[in-house]
């Protein structure tokens, strides 16, 4: 079953054009990374998906409803670059706020605080928090509600390394329990965690894959490289 169903779609901001046409599907229950250089559009993609984003043409439907309708509200989760946090409130009681929103209790707020490794951090002031602490305390918020979707744009940014690895565990964590996660980076190291791949380059889609099809069509075991090469092969550039 697909979670996500993206057809010809064409979103300008301002005056560019920024998704020129874009079809695709992102399956239930898997993580599917969203990957492209700067600027390639996959903030403006998730906004599309989250139901924030004007769109010119075409459609977007998520857990079979058109992008962004009020039955998704609490189904989809999204958390942005800028986290959406109360800088005056610690962690423990953001968290606990939006358990209570979600007709959560304050067991499964305690559980996403230590899920995003804050727990020596709950009773920090966000407004004392570093910048990539500040961004799990956001990400804590949305895991709360247990969303059946959960986008996120770049959540592993600032993060150590050893965080990365157990940020990306609780994805896994959740697609297994049901979830569907797409995950924006703009690091191809964190391509081979997901367990597809939409590879975007000036807003168009470059492939639609998984990691091991990607080493295999770009022909290298590093997905930099392979990334690199089928952008070159698509463009008629001998590597
Ligand atoms: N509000 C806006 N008005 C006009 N153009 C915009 C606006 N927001 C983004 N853009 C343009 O849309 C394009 C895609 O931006 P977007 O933020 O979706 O890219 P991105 O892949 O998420 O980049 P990054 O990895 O840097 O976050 C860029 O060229 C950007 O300049």
């Amino acid at each position: 079953m697909d979670a996500i169903t993206v057809t010809d779609l064409v979103v300008d901001r301002g005056r560019r054009r920024v998704l020129p046409g874009l079809t695709f599907s992102v399956p239930a229950g898997e993580v599917t990374g969203l990957l492209g250089p700067s600027g390639s559009g996959k903030s403006t993609l998730m906004r599309a998906i989250v139901g924030v984003q004007r769109v010119r043409s075409g459609t977007v439907d998520v857990l079979g409803h058109p992008a962004g309708s009020p039955t998704l509200r609490s189904r989809v989760g999204y958390v942005t670059q800028a986290p959406s946090v109360y800088a005056d409130l610690t962690v423990r009681e953001n968290v606990r706020y939006f358990a209570a929103l979600y007709g959560r209790g304050v067991a499964e707020a305690d559980a996403a605080v230590a899920d995003v490794g804050l727990r020596d951090a709950a009773g920090q002031l966000v407004a004392d928090l570093s910048g990539g602490q500040r961004g799990r305390a956001s990400l804590a918020c949305a895991l709360v509600g247990a969303p059946e979707l959960l986008v996120l744009d770049e959540p592993t940014v600032g993060l150590d390394p050893v965080l990365r690895v157990e940020l990306w565990d609780r994805f896994h964590a959740l697609a297994r329990a049901g979830a569907t996660l797409v995950v924006s980076s703009h690091v191809m190291d964190e391509a081979a965690r997901c367990d597809r791949l939409l590879l975007l380059r000036d807003g168009a889609l470059l492939a639609d894959t998984t990691p091991a099809q990607l080493r295999t069509d770009g022909r290298s075991h590093d997905l930099e490289e392979a990334f690199l090469n089928v952008v070159r092969a698509r463009e008629g550039v001998t590597a």
